[in-house]
């Protein structure tokens, strides 16, 4: 860390919504302005924030109500029978980070209703996902590496859990929140989902499959990274961690 105060290996660049501060070979950092006002830009002049090290400049940027994060999650999408929680919980293990499924945060009355075959509502699904956003983001905010198995099958659901990124701008989809798709096919889903329910380890029957294929939507823009879940799940792992973690 000793170039850190060194003017000449010092990058500031100001974005839309962020400051750059890098050095050429010790520390990248982005400090990020969720609402700043125009006025705050340029405030800090690299002189200034070159009379601080690292520590007491982010304490400094902190005072001024702006955040630094270097948290990330991980959510491991697609519908159920997909393997989000086996693969969630092995990439969990593997980057040291926390493993949450997002099926332990439904309500009784969700659990319930999956029970007995009947679909979520929008209604039963947006107090769920807001809970997990919550949960998230309080990880991202201490620095924790998360990673999540959740279905998130639609858009609008996608932009909830991006939300947990305290900087996130709706419609952006650059968000520290990243998403991986993974793939199965109709038939190769329904047998694992027999198979599941055969051995009494899962609340949600295979007879919801078809309306979670149905929901499953993916904009091209979103640049969610679709793996092929029918492999091994130590190939699904290798794959994932080549291109996300
Ligand atoms: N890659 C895989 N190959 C074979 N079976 C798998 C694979 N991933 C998961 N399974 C099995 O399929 C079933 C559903 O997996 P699970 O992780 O519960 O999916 P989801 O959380 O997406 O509903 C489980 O019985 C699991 O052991
Ligand atoms: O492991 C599974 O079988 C699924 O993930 C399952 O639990 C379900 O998908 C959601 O929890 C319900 O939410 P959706 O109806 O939004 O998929």
């Amino acid at each position: 860390m000793e170039d850190q105060r060194d003017a000449q290996n010092l990058g500031i660049s100001e974005g839309v919504n962020h400051l750059i501060l890098s050095t050429s070979s010790t520390c990248n950092c982005v400090v990020s302005f969720p609402k700043m006002s125009s006025d705050y830009k340029g405030l800090y002049s690299p002189s200034i924030l070159l009379s601080f090290v690292m520590d007491d400049m982010m304490k400094l940027l902190l005072l001024h109500g702006m955040s630094y994060l270097t948290g990330k999650a991980i959510v491991l999408m697609g519908v159920s029978g997909a393997g989000k929680s086996t693969i969630g919980e092995m990439l969990g293990r593997a980057v040291h980070g926390r493993f949450l499924d997002a099926d332990d945060y439904h309500s009784e009355s969700n659990k319930e209703k999956m029970k007995n075959g009947i679909p979520l509502s929008e209604e039963d699904r947006v107090p769920w996902l807001e809970a997990l956003r919550n949960t998230l983001r309080r990880g991202l905010v201490d620095n924790e590496t998360l990673v999540l198995a959740c279905s998130a099958l639609q858009k609008r659901y996608r932009e909830i859990l991006r939300s947990a990124d305290p900087n996130y701008e709706p419609g952006s989809y650059a968000s520290i929140v990243k998403f991986v798709l993974l793939d199965v096919g109709a038939e190769v889903l329904a047998a694992r989902l027999v198979k599941r329910a055969a051995e009494g380890k899962h609340f949600m029957p295979a007879t919801l499959l078809q309306t979670q294929l149905e929901l499953l939507q993916i904009d091209e823009a979103e640049g969610i990274l679709k793996v092929d879940a029918t492999m091994d799940p130590d190939s699904i792992l290798k794959t994932i961690r080549t291109f996300v973690v």
